[in-house]
């Protein structure tokens, strides 16, 4: 990782401080940005971008130390890791300057990285990494794992209740009004990259999934808004050679995106977390 910030520590040894920048300052953001400014061991928040500069700077006004709010264009330089929290459509712009400057990415747009396949190779190209931290999911060490070995199988269910899918990109495109539902309605049936590219902001997890394990078009996804739900509730099921497992979370909306569970953002600190503990826990 190039260019981090050297600070003395009390015993006088020279300790690195990772310089953060978050882009997208939204409902995942502004809790990293908060946990940022709270105080992470070893790194710190340098700067911010999103879709609005003046609404970000608003967001941090309580803040100890508010980030420099920047042009998305300026983010990269002046950071170590960038935490990309944006919707999938402005991935690329985040992403390829910030790999392209050899930094690390910590995101969550599992969607967007199977998209844009061709983003790996930016990264190993000029000694950049990308984070895609677990996200709404869990589960995925073990499928990471288990593909080291044979996995015959993965499949996903996902059950979200209507308020969590109003505005998903298929739900608005093909006008299903999910107002008044009585009963669970099933929206997709299909591979997690078909899924992933009909509902993007929905459905990152089963692209992650898809990617830890045997691939997004061999990874099973059923899509529900289902009204007798409360949370965002995902179940897999892994069949494999070296263990076979099933696993459900239900993630509680937060109020600003449904869509979005509480647990995403918490799921970043721990992965940014990650990059400076000298205990790692979880593959
Ligand atoms: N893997 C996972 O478990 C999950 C992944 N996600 C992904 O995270 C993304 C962010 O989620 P939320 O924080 O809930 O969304 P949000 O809509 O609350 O926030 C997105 C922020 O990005 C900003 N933005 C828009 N265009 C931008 C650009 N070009 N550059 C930088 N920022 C820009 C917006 O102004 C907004 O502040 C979602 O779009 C989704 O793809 C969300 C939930 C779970
Ligand atoms: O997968 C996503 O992008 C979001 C999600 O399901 C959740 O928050 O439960």
């Amino acid at each position: 990782m190039k260019n981090q910030m050297n600070n003395s520590s009390e015993s006088g040894e020279q300790k690195k401080v990772l310089r953060v920048g978050i882009a997208g300052f939204g409902t995942i953001g502004k809790v990293v940005g908060q946990a940022l400014d709270d105080g992470i061991d070893g790194m710190t928040l340098i700067a911010v971008t999103s879709g609005n500069l003046d609404k970000a700077s608003q967001n941090m006004q309580g803040f100890r130390q508010p980030a420099k709010v920047v042009e998305a264009g300026e983010l990269a330089e002046l950071v170590d890791v960038i935490v990309e929290c944006a919707p999938t459509r402005a991935f690329m712009d985040v992403a390829v300057p910030a790999l392209t400057q050899g930094k690390v990415l910590v995101t969550v747009s599992g969607a967007a990285i199977l998209e844009n396949p061709q983003i790996t190779d930016v990264a190993r190209k000029h000694g950049g990494q990308i984070v895609l931290a677990t996200g709404a999911l869990l589960g995925l060490d073990a499928v990471r794992a288990a593909a080291e070995g044979t996995i015959y199988s993965v499949k996903m269910v996902t059950r979200k209740p209507p308020t969590s899918l109003t505005k998903a990109k298929y739900v608005l495109e093909n006008n299903i009004d999910l107002t008044g539902l009585t009963e669970p309605l099933q929206l997709f049936n299909g591979s997690a990259r078909e899924g992933a590219e009909k509902f993007p902001s929905n459905v990152n997890v089963a692209a992650s999934l898809g990617l830890a394990g045997v691939g997004a078009d061999l990874t099973q996804l059923e899509i529900w808004a289902d009204p007798t739900k409360t949370r965002n509730t995902h179940n897999i099921k892994v069949d494999a050679d070296s263990a076979s497992f099933e696993l459900t979370i239900e993630n509680v909306p937060t109020i600003e995106n449904p869509g979005t569970g509480r647990i995403t953002a918490l799921s970043v600190i721990a992965a940014l977390k990650s990059l400076c503990a000298p205990l790692r826990v979880g593959s």
